[in-house]
């Protein structure tokens, strides 16, 4: 390792090089301002550097310390070429000391490196505050006493700008790790280490912590900062110190001592994906090339070593065949596979199949019966399937009891051991394709094998994207019955484009139709009861007060009276429906019958049950918004409007399953800044909206087994739904609140979503304004300790305090399960712009859930832009 004065030396003649023949070494006085303010030495030779010890640093007063903000900053020229962009990247890439020197602000030609590094500080220093804005301003939190003068003015974190020395990270970093024998060695390392030098502190990773979004160089930042990390060791630095650790990286985001050495395995998913930061601190030429040589360079690849195939390691000429194929895995990373050359299928031991490769490579060794940890006596090619691989298969039509044997061959076709016979081709039907995309099975990419149905079924039409599972991001939308699930589903459908065929059309009219003669029988049958009800009251009261049985004309005096026409229909209708034959009659009944429904939904009998729907159990609030249309909707021509469908009931109720794929404009103000290096933008991620109603739940949860790869649970909860009774399987009735949470409770405990996020959607936020302010929150056992701030001098409205309210409820909740934070958004599914807002939301976070697992841009959850924090609602009783 060069000597610190060799180091000095080096960089010295490098930069004068750099400047033009005969002019002066910029001085020191911009190099680190707070450090040269503090110099009170005699004045030194120009070959000299002022070295400032670390202890020196800690004992400095707050009154000498000068720091320069932002605004100060922008005063001085910065434009600078690319080619001196390039020639500074040049500099740190023949490993040139790191400690900048700084250029007089007047002398803009003859300082390209120290402008360009003032430019990187002005942007990094930019982008903080803009990170702080975001952030509402943390203060650092600083364990060292002493050090914070050097970073506060008046009580407030400053912008300060400086060049810092290794030395005085590490001196944080040892004051973070409290570990004062790593102070005390400080300076006599500095006596054999350049100061500066990326390996200084490179040499010796003890020293750094792993505390979030701490710069590993300059010790400065905090978790909201953005940070690159070392592909090797995992150090972090802010955008300041980003190329003077890394240097030109040859073999991508490394640190200078890191080269050469073999990736932490857990990034391998990153390589070659730029970061923001980054991308601020490179032109787009730079970064193409680091990122291909963060992907291509030897040092960076898999290793056969760290691959076993069929229970055996592979040999060099095994992986540079499986990497060559012509379809080989993506993203491998180290591991243990099982693979089926006859099929191509190609998985994790122990799992089910992850993706078909190129068939008939000679890799690893023998398939074993077990390699999937199959347990259902349906062997493929040897291999014991999976549960959820017979389950497609049999959703497939393709017969598998116990003890068949398959040979499935590369193409898809397939037989039963030993017959001869190719019985047809599992991935021929795009029925079955897209079942197999659902269920995270691999289908051969391309449409290779053709489909033999019909184009116009809603399968085959939307095959190919359905092929492109890799990208595709599930979302499991959850909720009770009547939490609006179904609402928002069909809200995304129309929001994003995913039209409804005519067929599908067709067959919502007819449902709305059949619908509105469900709600009149639901009315009729209330209307007998209140009748009969109303009637034996009557008699009641007229025996005790005349004591003599009377004649009495019982149909006039009782406001749910019908007449005669109108009671036979009431009875054609009523027995039809006890029959459960409803669907027979039309609808062929719906036209000839319209004028009748009309006048009985008019009819004085039914408004007056009508206005009794609260007792009538199973009533939709939508019924009035169908029968009050019952001609119109009744004829041939009638063609349901979006709201029609919106509100019209059963849309989405096949099989409690319902699905669709859509991808929307990517481009947030996020993404944009993400981008803006690149000439092309990532095409728009695809999204699986997957729901399934309750009831589809109560079936033993089969269905979410088989649901592993979700990317994000949303659950559905209607807010007006806490003064609502609900009957639970049991028959039992329970407060529709309670039941809700409860389901919510059974998901998040759940082992599938285990590490899933979760997105709580409050919705019918405009039932819920309306109700609070007549019937109160605490009507609800859970909610019971709400206390709203009184109105007067309170801008939050009641609803607002009762939404956040319950926000939290359910973020205790979930926090007191998974130890993580619940995302909350509230929703009205009515309304598409509010369904496009949540749906916006939730991209955000899947985004920010990508990054946090990337390790690529440390925040922490608490962070969010939508929190509804514990500590933030002021609602919850102080007791
Ligand atoms: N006022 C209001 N009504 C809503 C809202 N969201 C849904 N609804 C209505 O609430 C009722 C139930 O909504 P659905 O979307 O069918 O609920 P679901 O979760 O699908 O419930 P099931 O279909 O019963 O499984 C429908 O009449 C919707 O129109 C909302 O935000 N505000
Ligand atoms: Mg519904």
């Amino acid at each position: 390792m060069a000597s610190e004065a060799e180091d000095e030396k080096s960089w010295k003649d490098l930069l004068r090089k750099m400047l033009p023949a005969g002019a002066p070494l910029p001085d020191e006085e911009h190099l680190d301002y707070s450090i040269a303010v503090e110099y009170q030495g005699p004045p030194l030779p120009d070959d000299d550097l002022p070295r400032v010890d670390p202890v020196q640093i800690d004992s400095l007063q707050t009154s000498s310390v000068t720091s320069l903000s932002v605004s100060d900053l922008s005063s001085i020229p910065v434009a600078v070429p690319v080619a001196q962009k390039l020639s500074r990247f040049n500099r740190v890439r023949n490993g040139a000391g790191v400690k900048e020197p700084g250029s007089s602000s007047t002398t803009s030609s003859s300082a390209p490196k120290s402008q360009l590094d003032l430019q990187n500080d002005r942007e990094g220093s930019e982008f903080e505050g803009a990170d702080q804005g975001f952030s509402s301003e943390l203060p650092v939190q600083d364990s060292n006493p002493q050090q914070k003068p050097m970073e506060t003015t008046g009580g407030k974190r400053a912008a300060v700008v400086t060049f810092n020395t290794p030395r005085d990270s590490e001196n944080e970093d040892d004051h973070e790790n409290d570990n004062e024998a790593d102070r005390s060695s400080s300076p006599q390392s500095s006596a054999t280490e350049p100061v500066g030098s990326p390996i200084a502190w490179a040499s010796s990773p003890g020293r750094r912590t792993n505390k979030r979004g701490i710069c590993s160089r300059c010790g400065k930042g905090n978790r909201l900062k953005e940070r690159e990390w070392c592909l090797v060791c995992d150090a972090k630095f802010c955008s300041n110190c980003l190329l003077k650790a890394m240097g030109s990286m040859p073999e991508g985001r490394k640190c200078v001592s890191c080269i050469g050495q073999p990736i932490d395995e857990s990034k391998r998913s990153s390589l070659g994906k730029c970061s923001r930061i980054l991308s601020r601190v490179c032109s787009p030429l730079e970064i193409r090339q680091i990122m291909k040589a963060e992907k291509e360079c030897p040092a960076n690849q898999l290793r056969p070593e760290q691959l076993v195939v069929n229970g055996r390691l592979l040999r060099e000429e095994e992986l540079a065949e499986i990497l060559g194929c012509e379809l080989p895995p993506q993203k491998l990373k180290p591991g243990r596979y099982w693979y089926d050359k006859d099929s191509g299928l190609w998985g994790k031991e122990g799992e089910k199949p992850d993706r078909i490769i190129s068939s008939k490579l000679n890799v690893g060794g023998k398939l074993r019966f077990d390699a999937s940890n199959g347990n259902t006596k349906v062997f493929m090619n040897g291999r014991e399937i999976t549960k959820t691989e017979r389950r497609v298969l049999k959703l497939a039509k393709v017969q598998c009891p116990p003890d068949t044997h398959f040979w499935v061959y590369d193409d898809g076709s397939y037989e039963e051991e030993g017959q001869n016979n190719i019985k047809g081709n599992i991935w021929g039907k795009a029925s079955t394709r897209f079942i197999c995309s659902l269920f995270s099975l691999p289908v051969p990419p391309g449409n290779q094998h053709g489909t033999n149905e019909d184009p116009t079924t809603p399968s085959s039409r939307s095959v190919p994207e359905y092929l492109e599972q890799g990208r595709v991001q599930k979302l499991l939308l959850f909720g009770l019955e009547g939490s609006g699930t179904s609402t928002i589903f069909k809200q995304a459908k129309f929001l994003y484009g995913n039209k409804f065929t005519p067929e599908e059309l067709q067959n919502i009219k007819l449902m709305i139709q059949s619908n509105m003669y469900k709600y009149l029988s639901i009315l009729l049958e209330g209307r007998e009861r209140f009748e009969e009800e109303a009637l034996t009251e009557n008699r009641a009261t007229s025996s005790a007060a005349e004591e003599s049985p009377s004649v009495v004309d019982e149909s006039e005096q009782c406001i749910y009276a019908i007449n005669q026409r109108f009671k036979h229909f009431s009875d054609w209708l009523l027995d039809i429906m006890a029959t459960g034959d409803l669907d027979a009659f039309f609808p062929a009944a719906t036209r000839e019958y319209a004028p009748i429904v009309d006048e009985v939904w008019k009819d004085s009998a039914i408004q007056e049950t009508y206005k009794r729907r609260e007792e009538l159990h199973c009533l939709p609030e939508v019924a009035k918004y169908f029968l009050d249309r019952a001609i119109e909707i009744s004829s041939n021509e009638y063609e349901p409007s979006e709201n029609d469908i919106l509100y019209a009931e059963g849309v989405t109720q096949s099989n409690g399953l319902a699905f669709m794929e859509f991808s929307f404009d990517d481009r947030s103000a996020m993404s944009e800044l993400y981008n803006e290096n690149y000439e092309c933008p990532p095409p728009l991620t695809k999204y699986q909206l997957i729901r399934i109603n309750s009831k589809g739940l109560n079936d033993g949860c089969k269905w979410l087994e088989m649901f592993e790869d979700v990317r994000a649970v949303i659950f559905c909860v209607a807010l007006s739904d806490y003064d609502q009774m609900w009957a639970q399987g049991s028959g039992l009735l329970c407060n529709k609140m309670l039941a809700s949470r409860d389901l919510f409770e059974s998901l998040v405990r759940h082992p599938c979503f285990r590490n899933t996020p979760f997105v709580l959607l409050l919705n019918k936020y405009d039932a819920f304004e309306a109700k609070i302010n007549q019937v109160p929150l605490s009507v609800c056992e859970w909610l019971k300790d709400f206390s709203p701030v009184k109105p007067h001098g309170n801008i939050q409205s009641l609803a607002q305090q009762a939404y956040y309210y319950v926000a939290v409820k359910f973020k205790e909740l979930y926090s007191s399960i998974t130890g993580e934070k619940l995302f909350v958004a509230q929703t009205r599914a009515r309304a598409g712009t509010s369904v496009d807002e949540a749906f916006k939301y939730i991209r955000e976070i899947l985004k920010w859930d990508d990054e946090k697992n990337d390790n690529f841009f440390a925040m922490n959850g608490d962070d969010s832009f939508y929190s509804t924090e514990m500590s933030s609602s002021p609602y919850v009783r102080q007791e």
